[in-house]
């Protein structure tokens, strides 16, 4: 009897964990993390393995999950293993059966809402409970959106927030998914994701709008020199604090900010991580022009349905007229911020500044 039922519980054990590799949706990190810990524990026994330091964020949150189970059997744990998988299951599919073809779903991105109408793509940053900071699948999510806008029928392209915030920036959880390469390795894969998603904005062909709906952080700020006019609600902020976090500016910010408000005003934002309201980054040239909060959408929009009438192909050529003669300079920069960055990465001052965050020292 014992014996049948440890032999079933076994082979539900193998079901389970080829349940959980097709699960449609991701569970999130909190189950991801009891999942690893039990499927330890069932096939491993209690955790005895040396606690890892305390960079190696992943692998201490898996030792911590893993080690708070003691000495729990290992025939229970696989038995909590297949409990957990099973309601897994069952409230991923029902919650699917609510929301059918949501419009997340039907555009093909989890980050983003992507339209177009009235001759307008309309990128949208959608991760308003994390302040659409940007994750590694954001900047995939991004890049990919703006080479179809840049082939689609609309005139022109236009990237805004969902929520309180315009951006917050870079996704600073992204330091903690280090890959076997070890951080190293986690910084040469940055810089090269980020000189490619810089590149995107340097070779964009059609003018490109940022619709600022709130305080916008970091990289957020930086592309906006990349930007064909930037419009922002009179609650917006710009703040690039590089050197609070260990980090040097990157999105041609080096080289565009210097031209739009010369070295004195970037340098005092670059490096010392002055906070601009929309009014003072309108009167330093990084904003094109600032609306009260209450009216902002609508003048906005208005203004951008009228631009979108215009001939498409003269403004595309315009652009090129006024931006070809630096897409050259302006990709060196961005190949040299990027390997200046994956230097920076691997400090001190920037490995203790994620840690602060991430275990809430410290806010900007
Ligand atoms: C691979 C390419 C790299 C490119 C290099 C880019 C560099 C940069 O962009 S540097 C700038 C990085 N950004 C930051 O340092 C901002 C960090 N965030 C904050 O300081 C604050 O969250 C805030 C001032 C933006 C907002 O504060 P508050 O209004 O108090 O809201 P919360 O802190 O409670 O935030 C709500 C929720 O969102 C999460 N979150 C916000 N920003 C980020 C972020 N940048 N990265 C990761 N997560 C972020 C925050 O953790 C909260 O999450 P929960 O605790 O789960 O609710």
């Amino acid at each position: 009897m014992n014996r049948a039922a440890m032999t079933a519980s076994q082979k539900d054990f193998e079901n389970a964990m080829n349940q959980v590799k097709l699960l449609k949706k991701d569970p999130g990190n909190e189950v991801k993390l009891k999942l690893y810990a039990l499927y330890k524990q069932a096939t491993e026994g209690p955790c005895n393995m040396p606690k890892p330091g305390v960079f190696d964020l992943i692998n201490k949150a898996k030792w911590d999950a893993w080690n708070t189970l003691g000495s729990l059997p290992k025939e229970t744990a696989r038995q909590n293993y297949v409990d957990l998988v099973s309601s897994l299951s069952s409230s991923l599919e029902s919650s699917s059966q609510v929301e059918p073809g949501t419009d997340r779903k039907s555009t093909g991105y989890e980050t983003l809402m992507v339209t177009s109408e009235d001759g307008i793509t309309k990128i949208t940053l959608n991760r308003p409970a994390k302040k659409n900071a940007i994750n590694v699948e954001m900047y995939h999510e991004i890049m990919r959106a703006l080479k179809a806008a840049s082939k689609d029928d609309s005139s022109i392209t236009v990237l805004t927030g969902n929520g309180d915030y315009y951006s917050s920036g870079n996704d600073l959880t992204n330091f903690t998914d280090i890959p076997p390469g070890g951080v190293e390795e986690k910084a040469k894969n940055s810089a090269i994701l980020l000189r490619e998603f810089v590149g995107c904005f340097i070779d964009f062909p059609k003018p490109l709008i940022a619709v600022v709906n709130g305080p916008a952080v970091g990289i957020s700020v930086t592309i906006l020199g990349l930007f064909d006019a930037v419009y922002a609600s009179d609650r917006a902020t710009f703040h690039t604090p590089f050197s609070h976090l260990g980090q040097s500016p990157e999105g041609c910010s080096s080289y565009t900010f210097l031209k739009i408000m010369g070295p004195a005003k970037a340098t005092e934002m670059l490096v010392f991580g002055k906070k601009l309201t929309a009014g003072e980054a309108c009167a330093q040239g990084l904003v094109t022009a600032v609306f009260p909060d209450s009216t902002f959408q609508k003048e906005v929009w208005t203004r951008l349905k009228a631009f979108a009438k215009l001939p498409p192909n003269a403004m595309r050529i315009s652009k090129e007229v006024i931006r070809n003669r630096e897409k050259e300079k302006l990709h060196a920069v961005n190949a040299e911020e990027c390997s200046v960055l994956q230097e920076r990465w691997l400090s001190d001052e920037c490995m203790n500044a994620v840690v602060n965050f991430l275990s809430r020292k410290s806010k900007l």
